[in-house]
């Protein structure tokens, strides 16, 4: 089977306070092969984030079915694993990168992307020397490695994010906007650690706007209008 395979998804939120539904996402279908890399576009507001937030079960859908092959737990159904399996999962197959950064207080840069790997068992020793393997690819300055990072700017919170996700190597690496803050020398890091996990075998789903960035770069694009996909390339297909 696919590696990941979403199938009639469908998302709607509730506004408590004005007492509304409202749909975000409806009738989703699409497959990702392994080592494969979708793009997600479309315009603001069509359901992008939705989609990848609820692969990686920050959101749990209303509608629809997202199947993952899990090396560990087989072929499993996201919607319906427990915490403990998706906490799992998190740690050692799926990563997630957004464009902010969730600081943990008093925790410094270094010590936030040697934790992502100790988490899956790597000694602290090697921890420390890929984390510093991945900072200074990332170009984040050394003076910043025992820093911690609510004072970073934007794009340093960014690469630092990245870096925290890229280092474990995941299955499926989910990329929300990656590039949004970055300029174009650090874009063109994020690539090349794209273009190297993908190599390694690595699967990618990305949310972007900047179309330029991906061409190239992209398996297949699944274009979002209206909240419905209008476009559909290689692996996916139309709903
Ligand atoms: N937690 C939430 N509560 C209520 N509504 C939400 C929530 N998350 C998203 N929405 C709504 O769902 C719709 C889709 O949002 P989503 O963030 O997925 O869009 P997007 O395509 O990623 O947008 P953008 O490109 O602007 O980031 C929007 O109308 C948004 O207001």
């Amino acid at each position: 089977m696919a590696l990941l395979e979403v199938s009639d998804f469908g998302k709607q939120f509730i506004n408590h306070r004005l007492q509304v539904k409202r749909q975000a996402v409806n009738n989703i279908h699409f497959k990702l092969e392994e080592g494969q890399f979708l793009g997600i576009i479309g315009k603001s507001g069509s359901g992008k984030s939705t989609i990848l937030k609820s692969i990686y079960r920050t959101y749990l859908p209303d509608q629809g079915n997202i199947y993952f092959d899990s090396n560990h737990l087989g072929k499993i159904d996201i919607t319906k694993i427990s915490e403990r399996e998706m906490i799992y999962l998190r740690k050692f197959e799926i990563s997630y990168v957004s464009q902010f950064l969730d600081v943990l207080p008093r925790i410094t840069c270094r010590e936030l992307v040697e934790k992502s790997l100790q988490e899956m068992g790597v000694d602290h020793a090697i921890a420390k020397v890929e984390a510093e393997s991945a900072l200074t690819h990332f170009e984040l300055d050394e003076k910043l490695w025992d820093v911690y990072p609510n004072t970073f700017s934007g794009g340093e919170k960014l690469r630092l994010n990245i870096a925290m996700a890229t280092v474990k190597q995941p299955r499926l690496l989910l990329l929300d906007e990656p590039t949004a803050s970055l300029d174009q020398q650090s874009k063109m890091k994020v690539r090349e650690v794209i273009e190297k996990l993908k190599h390694s075998g690595t699967s990618l789903i990305g949310i972007f706007h900047d179309i330029e960035f991906i061409e190239g770069l992209c398996d297949s694009i699944f274009n979002m209008n209206d909240h419905q996909p209008v476009t559909t390339i290689g692996n996916t297909y139309e709903s």
